[in-house]
This record gives structure tokens, C-alpha cells and sequence, in this order.
């Protein structure tokens, strides 16, 4: 008698465990989040610091490439940042995310790379796109001046990933992730994105003001809507298209559900402990008023969300309390 086995790896699988990865940016959030996952997952992932090899540099970049010759490229290394850094530093959110575009995409074509997956963002899409926004919306309408220059940049990454699919048969694939957050994020005030920001103003200000007595004041209105996805969650999808998925056009990915800053705040507020007033300065940037994600082409192919969005703050709030902790005692 034969015992009916189930296959660990779904037949037609495009990328199958042991196989190479270069996961470029793996120090971020994002790639040290597919990293994690890839590596618990039986994937072979290489890696290479910004100090040894500068994606902007097309001919270091496709040296490597050739030098490697990975099975797969997961393109996570970008010039990323919150409305403010976006607002103020333009020129470097264009062209160094064009330069590493140029360098990877191509540089893994010319080393004979069979898979490559290009991370995006959902602020590719039009400012006034109908909600949820469909992958079909891309290039319907003006952008969101606050990030036009990052998204200009990432809509020529899509374009790069679907001129080689059309113009070469390469199986090269494209995911646009909503608002991302998890641990090991950015919390620089000056840069970061609102989530991380909001951890530590309250958290600070909890230090600061144990009896709740003060303010914290955030920037714009409070009333944009935006969805927040864990990495860790974004981790599994992107595993799970750079195994089943070959088709045209980017891949949106997110929880399916948002809220607006003022909700986010009052989350983060309870989740911290800070018991003081939310105040709005309305003279600091909103951006897009609402980008909600149609992720239905994502839970098509059999993946779902994990991770509640409080229990996830609680999870990202000790991860950097204790980051901060280990800190303080190496100084
Ligand atoms: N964070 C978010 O909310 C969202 C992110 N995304 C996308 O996910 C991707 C990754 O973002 P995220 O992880 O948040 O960003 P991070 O800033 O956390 O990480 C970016 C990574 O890219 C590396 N990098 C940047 N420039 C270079 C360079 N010139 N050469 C080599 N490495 C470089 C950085 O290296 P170093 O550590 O040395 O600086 C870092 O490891 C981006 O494409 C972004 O558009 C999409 C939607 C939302
Ligand atoms: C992922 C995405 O991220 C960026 O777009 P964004 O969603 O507008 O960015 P954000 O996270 O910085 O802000 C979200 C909202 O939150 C409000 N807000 C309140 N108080 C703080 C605050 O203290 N810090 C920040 N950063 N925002 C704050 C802020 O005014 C805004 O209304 C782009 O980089 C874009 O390119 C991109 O891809």
C-alpha cells in the first residue's frame, strides 16, 4: 500500500526552498522582514550592506549580479520615508530609487536572473483614486504632490519589471504594499512614517509627563485614512507570489481595512500608556486624504493577513523598548 504524501511544495511552484535569493536592502523593515521568513522557510539568502555594494552603482551592481548568479532578486532597497522626508528631499526619493531600479532590474536580466520581485508602494496610485484602489487605477489621475517624486520613481520600476516581462518573457513581478510597520522600523522624528512616530512621541511623553498633564502634538489634521500592514505579514506574500505568481502588473498588499490618524493615535496612545492630550498641527502636511487597498487579487492566490493591527503596535512598542534599553546600556 503507498501512504498518500502531501506535497510540502504546491506543484507548478516557481521558486522552491533551497533555492538562492539576493534580498537587496536586507537591514530594512521590509527586507529584513523577508529575510526572516525566507531563511525559516529552508530559502538560501544572500546579502550584501550598503558599505559593500551600493545599488546606485550600476557596474558594481551588475558585477555582483554576474559574480552570484542567484536563482531569484527580491528588491526591497529603497530610499524611503515618511511625508516630511518625501516633502523635503525629493531629488534623492527620484533619482537614487531610479538608480538602484536601473542597476538591479537590468543587472539581473544581463546575469541571466530568473525570478525578480520589485517592491512598490501604494502611493503610486492617483491622490483622488476610488477607494478601495484597484490595480487598474495606476496612472488614472494626478498623484499626491507631498510624494510625487517617489512614486514617479517607483511607477518606472513597474514599468522596467513589465518592459522586461513583455520584451523578454522574464518572469519578473511587481507588489505594492499599503503603509508597512513592524520591528526594526525607522523611528528618526525627522523621517520616519506616522506609526513608529506616533510610538515614540507618546512614549517620550509618558516619560516626560507620568501624570497625563501635557500635549502631543501631531502633524496635520488627524483625519487622513491610511491601512497598516505588519512586515511579517507582507513577508508571507511576497514568499508566496515569488512562488506562484507570474503575471502583468503590480500586486496590491494590505490588510484590507483602515482608519483614520486621530483612531491610529488614540490606539497607540492606550497601547504606550501615555494618558495626556492629542493635539493637531494643522499646518504640517495631511497628504493623500484616504489609499485603501482592493487586495483582492493578493487573497486570490490564498493569503490572508495575520496579524490584528493593536496587537501588532504592542509587539512593535517592546520590540523598540527593549532595542532602546540594549541602547542605553552600550553607552
Ligand atoms: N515602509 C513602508 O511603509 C513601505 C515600504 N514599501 C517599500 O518597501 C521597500 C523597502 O522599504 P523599507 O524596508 O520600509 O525601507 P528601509 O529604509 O527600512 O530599508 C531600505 C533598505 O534599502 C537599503 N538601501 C537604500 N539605498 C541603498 C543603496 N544605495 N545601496 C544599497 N542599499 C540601499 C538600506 O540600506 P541601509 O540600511 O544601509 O540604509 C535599507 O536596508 C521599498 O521599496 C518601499 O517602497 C512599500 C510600502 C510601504
Ligand atoms: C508608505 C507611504 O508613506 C508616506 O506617505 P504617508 O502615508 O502620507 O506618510 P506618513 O506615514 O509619514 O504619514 C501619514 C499621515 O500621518 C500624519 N502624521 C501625524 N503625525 C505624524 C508624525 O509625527 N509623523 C509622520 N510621519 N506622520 C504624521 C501625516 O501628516 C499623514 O497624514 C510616503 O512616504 C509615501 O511615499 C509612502 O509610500
Amino acid at each position: 500500500m503507498t501512504a498518500s504524501i502531501t506535497p510540502a511544495i504546491p506543484s507548478g511552484d516557481l521558486l522552491r526552498p533551497g533555492a538562492r535569493v539576493f534580498v537587496a536592502g536586507h537591514r530594512g523593515l521590509v527586507g529584513s522582514a523577508i529575510t526572516r521568513r525566507l531563511r525559516a522557510d529552508g530559502y538560501e539568502v544572500l546579502t550584501r550592506t550598503r558599505a559593500e555594494l551600493d545599488l546606485r552603482e550600476a557596474p558594481a551592481t551588475a558585477a555582483f549580479l554576474d559574480r552570484e548568479r542567484p536563482d531569484a532578486v527580491v528588491l526591497a532597497a529603497a530610499k524611503v520615508g515618511g511625508i516630511m522626508a518625501n516633502s523635503t528631499c525629493p531629488v534623492q526619493f527620484l533619482e537614487d530609487n531610479l538608480r538602484i531600479q536601473l542597476s538591479v532590474i537590468a543587472g539581473s536580466h544581463a546575469a541571466g536572473v530568473d525570478r525578480l520581485l520589485f517592491l512598490g508602494s501604494s502611493c503610486i496610485y492617483p491622490k483622488l483614486a476610488p477607494q478601495p484602489i484597484r490595480e487598474d487605477s495606476l496612472l488614472t489621475g494626478p498623484l499626491e504632490p507631498t510624494n510625487s517624486a517617489y512614486a514617479i520613481a517607483k511607477i518606472a520600476g513597474i514599468e522596467q519589471v513589465q518592459s522586461y516581462r513583455r520584451q523578454y518573457g522574464a518572469s519578473y513581478i511587481s507588489a505594492m504594499p499599503t503603509n508597512l510597520y513592524g520591528p526594526g522600523d525607522n523611528f528618526d522624528l525627522a523621517t520616519s512614517h506616522v506609526l513608529p512616530a506616533l510610538i515614540r512621541r507618546f512614549h517620550e511623553a509618558k516619560l516626560r509627563d507620568p501624570e497625563g498633564g501635557g500635549e502631543v502634538v501631531l502633524w496635520g489634521t488627524g483625519t487622513p485614512r491610511r491601512e497598516f500592514l505588519h512586515v511579517d505579514d507582507l513577508a508571507a506574500a511576497c514568499e508566496l507570489l515569488l512562488r506562484t505568481f507570474d503575471g502583468d502588473g503590480p500586486v496590491n498588499i494590505g490588510c484590507g481595512e483602515d482608519l483614520t490618524i486621530s483612531e491610529l493615535a488614540a490606539t497607540v496612545r492606550d497601547v504606550t500608556g501615555y494618558t495626556g492630550r492629542i493635539a493637531y498641527d494643522a499646518g504640517k502636511p495631511d497628504g493623500t486624504p484616504r489609499k485603501l487597498l482592493d487586495v483582492s487579487r493578493m487573497t486570490s492566490l490564498g493569503w490572508q493577513p495575520k496579524i490584528a493591527l493593536r496587537d501588532g503596535i504592542a509587539s512593535v512598542y517592546a520590540a523598540w523598548q527593549a532595542e532602546e534599553e540594549r541602547e542605553q546600556a552600550r553607552n
